[in-house]
């Protein structure tokens, strides 16, 4: 049993916006073993808006033609307190996207409408042991907001998903060096989930060597490596016509499941943890930080050095979180 779940029972796992296109690509992986590992049994609730709680009874029936051994019941829900209640692991994904003519004062009130409540709900009744992971976009604000809801959940139990962008910046490495992506090390996303994140490759290593070495090449970092990762969601949107769906799946299972197992002795990851005050980061502010996993517990890696520019790509993206963050408080949202 990975560390800091229930052993024996199944762990119980509520997914929002089980409806949408990420919620598809991601449930009959939990169900198949993907997120907590093939030993782990797991009963899901699905959280939708009453409109698509039909589409949700689709998917759950498919879900069951899968006859998959680990799956050991379905709930669907309408109502957060009910799909919160006693949960172990909350994927956070349902969120308001951003219609044409929108102010993102309008996003983050739409958003501050769903993830106060939600994170209310979490902090009524989740197990005590609930790790929460949002998903949805502004993911790390709307993390933000949902732990401001939770007084009595510990704030380190709300995380953002930047492992999607760490994974990206993994696959951009590899192809550039010709590596494997088995072989890249130490690589971190700083900041926020959006264009000013920081992919920072001056700690990354590819096969023991430090990655800016293998590169070599100072204009290919500063003017490719980091507009392409930082950018690669709306590439995405411009080619499919969609969000980013599978991939984001695909990272929200992996940040779990490193969250439960641990990362490698010699590697971290990257995740949205609540800032301790490291790295100049103010503290309470969820932002994305090199991070390791140990006994289920994430922490931020300690004592990096951090030269200029990586100082100024940092500052950048933490300063449009204050705002976001300020701009929610000054909704009255939190
Ligand atoms: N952090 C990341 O790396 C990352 C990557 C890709 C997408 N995203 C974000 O993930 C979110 C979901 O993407 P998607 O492609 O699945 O979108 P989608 O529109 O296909 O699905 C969203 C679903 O959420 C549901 N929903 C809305 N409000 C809800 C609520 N209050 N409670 C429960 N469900 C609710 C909708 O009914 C819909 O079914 C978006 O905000 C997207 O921007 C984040
Ligand atoms: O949905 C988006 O705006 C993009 C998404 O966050 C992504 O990184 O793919």
């Amino acid at each position: 049993m990975p560390a800091g779940l229930p052993a024996g029972a199944p762990v119980t796992v509520t997914v929002t916006g089980a409806a949408g296109q990420i919620g598809y690509a991601l449930l009959f992986r939990i169900a198949s073993g993907h997120l907590l590992g093939p030993d782990v049994p797991v009963r899901l609730r699905l959280l939708e808006v009453p409109q698509a709680v039909k589409a949700a009874e689709g998917t759950a029936m498919e879900l069951d033609d899968c006859a998959f051994p680990l799956l050991t019941g379905i709930d669907i829900h309408d109502d957060a307190t009910a799909a919160f209640d006693g949960v172990n692991v909350a994927l956070l994904v349902g969120a308001r996207p951003r219609g044409a003519g929108m102010e993102r004062g309008d996003l983050l009130s739409a958003n501050g409408g769903i993830f106060g409540p939600q994170g209310a709900a979490i902090n009524a009744g989740a197990a005590q042991d609930v790790r929460v992971l949002v998903v949805g976009n502004p993911a790390n604000t709307n993390a933000w907001i949902a732990a401001q809801h939770a007084p009595d959940v510990p704030k380190d139990r709300f995380t953002a998903m930047t492992r999607l962008d760490h994974n990206r910046a993994v696959a951009q490495l590899a192809a550039r060096t010709g590596a494997g992506v088995e072989d890249i090390a130490r690589l971190t996303i700083w900041g926020n989930h959006s264009a000013t994140q920081y992919p920072d490759l001056s700690h990354a290593t590819v096969r023991g060597t430090p990655a800016l070495e293998v590169v070599d090449d100072e204009a290919w970092v500063r003017d490719t490596f980091i507009p392409t990762v930082a950018k690669r969601g709306a590439a995405i949107i411009e080619a499919r016509g969609a969000s980013s769906a599978a991939s984001a799946a695909n990272a929200a299972l992996d940040h779990v499941r490193t969250w439960v197992t641990g990362t490698p002795a010699d590697d971290w990851t990257s995740a949205g943890v609540v800032s301790d005050g490291s790295y100049g980061v103010p503290e309470g502010l969820i932002s994305s930080f090199p991070v390791i996993a140990r006994d289920g517990e994430l922490s931020i890696v300690p004592d990096l050095e951090i030269d200029d520019f990586s100082r100024a790509r940092i500052d950048a993206s933490v300063a449009e979180l204050v705002e976001e963050r300020d701009a929610v408080r000054a909704l009255g949202l939190v």
